[in-house]
């Protein structure tokens, strides 16, 4: 923090909450590539802007085509995707969203890492718990078949770790439920979460 000096802006977190009426959160769904992340997210964010809220999808191949593109899948890549976008969900948080974000974000320190950028009452962890065989059967974007013959390198649940969590605030075994059950699992969840106090 050489020569830094933050300044003071005149609204506050709270006085934009007020004006939108909810209670900004950060969902972090985490899981394998082809676990179900993106297509969860992407369902449940059309279901709490379909209900009033300001919502915004964080997702790894769009971030990762665009802010994080200087970023590689090595173990730091890695790390310094996660924690830029700790700092950008701590942004959104302050201007009042409710912030979904669909990374593998494969290790537990990372993961510690934003929740603490963002501050534990503000962070609510997904663990999309599907098997890596599903997900390999699954192979949404070809990408398994690519890692197991050497043609994807560092790929996570070949040749690249995934520490899954061991107390998520969520388990979704998306091998067990529908996409529809699940969603509805955590809208329940979520919408009291965030709902403004009257
Ligand atoms: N080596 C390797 N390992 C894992 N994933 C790979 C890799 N190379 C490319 N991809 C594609 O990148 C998506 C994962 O990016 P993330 O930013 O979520 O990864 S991480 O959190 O930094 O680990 C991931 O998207 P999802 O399948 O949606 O998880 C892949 O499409
Ligand atoms: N219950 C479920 N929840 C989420 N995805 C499911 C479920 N059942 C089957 N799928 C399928 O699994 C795939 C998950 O892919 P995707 O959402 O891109 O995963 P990720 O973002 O974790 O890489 C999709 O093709 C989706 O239709």
């Amino acid at each position: 923090m050489n020569h830094i000096y933050p300044i003071k802006t005149k609204v506050s977190r709270h006085q934009r909450e007020q004006l939108l009426q909810q209670r900004p959160l950060l969902i972090w769904f985490t899981g394998l590539s082809g676990s179900g992340k993106s297509t969860l997210a992407v369902q449940l964010e059309a279901q709490l802007h379909d209900a009033g809220f300001k919502t915004y999808l964080l997702d790894g191949d769009n971030i990762r085509a665009g802010l994080n593109k200087d970023l590689t899948f090595t173990d730091e890549g890695r790390v310094e995707n996660i924690r830029r976008i700790g700092e950008v969900s701590k942004l959104m948080l302050d201007a009042g969203i409710i912030v979904l974000s669909a990374f593998i974000s494969p290790f537990h320190a990372d993961r510690e890492q934003v929740k603490n950028i963002v501050g534990s009452e503000n962070y609510l962890e997904v663990f999309v718990d599907t098997p890596i065989e599903i997900c390999e059967q699954r192979d949404v974007k070809g990408l398994y078949k690519k890692a197991r013959a050497g043609e994807v390198k560092n790929f996570t649940g070949i040749d690249s770790p995934y520490e899954a969590p061991q107390n998520p605030d969520i388990a979704i075994p998306t091998h067990r439920y529908s996409v529809e059950e699940s969603v509805d699992q955590l809208m329940n969840r979520i919408l009291p979460r965030v709902t403004a106090e009257s």
